[in-house]
């Protein structure tokens, strides 16, 4: 992936070490790892366009045929993607040069499941909420597994497969919402820069600044960057 086929405006979250922005063998440190292990070589992260039906959120929901997303096309709308060995994160030099470089310096655990989380039924209805935040949402998956779902310039769902050593940066302003998925359970690292604020501003939002902003940077200038090329 070239960096300079992006708008200047893009181009900061490229100056992170390790990020992930396309399928190639060079990204992909951890790709004989993956291959031994579920012989599947493309590790990178899945997602897809979601169909629209009422089912279950926690099932898969893929259009059909399928529509996969590339972290190409994530990357336009902002949402960053790394992957990590979650075994021994506390001793992770590749999470701390991330961390340094993001300015993280706040972190805590969240393990999903009822016996640990107050309110459980309620904060997973409230993670499904379509929202935004005044900041990154930054989240490292350690455990388990689900679904980040994020709208696209054309206000689609993308539906964003969080699994084990994901680390995801959903960028301030950007609509999304989340989700377990079968398996019912995610035990996941909050990341923050400064004091962690999660309020969440459910949609419509179109006033507030982290919004405008997003919308100025992620929607706004996608015409021009394609112009451009
Ligand atoms: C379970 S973390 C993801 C849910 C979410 O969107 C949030 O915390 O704001
Ligand atoms: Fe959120
Ligand atoms: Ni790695």
């Amino acid at each position: 992936m070239e960096v300079s086929r992006y708008p200047s405006t893009l181009r900061h979250i490229f100056d992170v070490p390790n990020l992930i922005l396309c399928r190639t063998p060079e990204s992909h440190h951890h790709q004989q790892e993956s291959q031994d292990n579920n012989n599947n070589i493309d590790m990178a992260i899945e997602a897809w366009y979601m169909d629209d039906s009422g089912d279950d959120q926690r099932l898969p929901h893929h259009k059909n045929p399928r529509v996969f997303v590339p972290l190409s096309k994530l990357a336009e709308i902002g949402v960053m993607y790394w992957k990590l060995n979650p075994s021994d994160y506390e001793n992770d030099e590749e999470l701390k040069k991330i961390r340094e470089s993001r300015g993280y310096n706040y972190m805590d655990l969240l393990d999903l499941c009822p016996e640990k989380v107050e309110n459980y039924e309620e904060k997973l209805k409230n993670f499904y909420t379509e929202h935004i935040h005044g900041d990154e949402e930054i989240r490292y998956c350690l455990e388990g597994s689900g679904y980040f779902d994020v709208r696209d310039k054309d206000d689609r769902w993308i539906r964003i497969w969080f699994k084990e050593g994901d680390m995801i940066v959903l960028p301030a302003g950007i609509y999304h919402r989340f989700t377990l998925d079968t398996t019912n359970y995610v035990k996941l690292m909050r990341l923050f820069v400064g004091k962690p604020v999660w309020t969440a501003h459910n949609r419509p939002q179109e006033e507030h600044p982290a919004r405008k902003e997003y919308a100025k940077n992620f929607i706004e200038k996608a015409g021009v960057a394609l112009e451009a090329h």
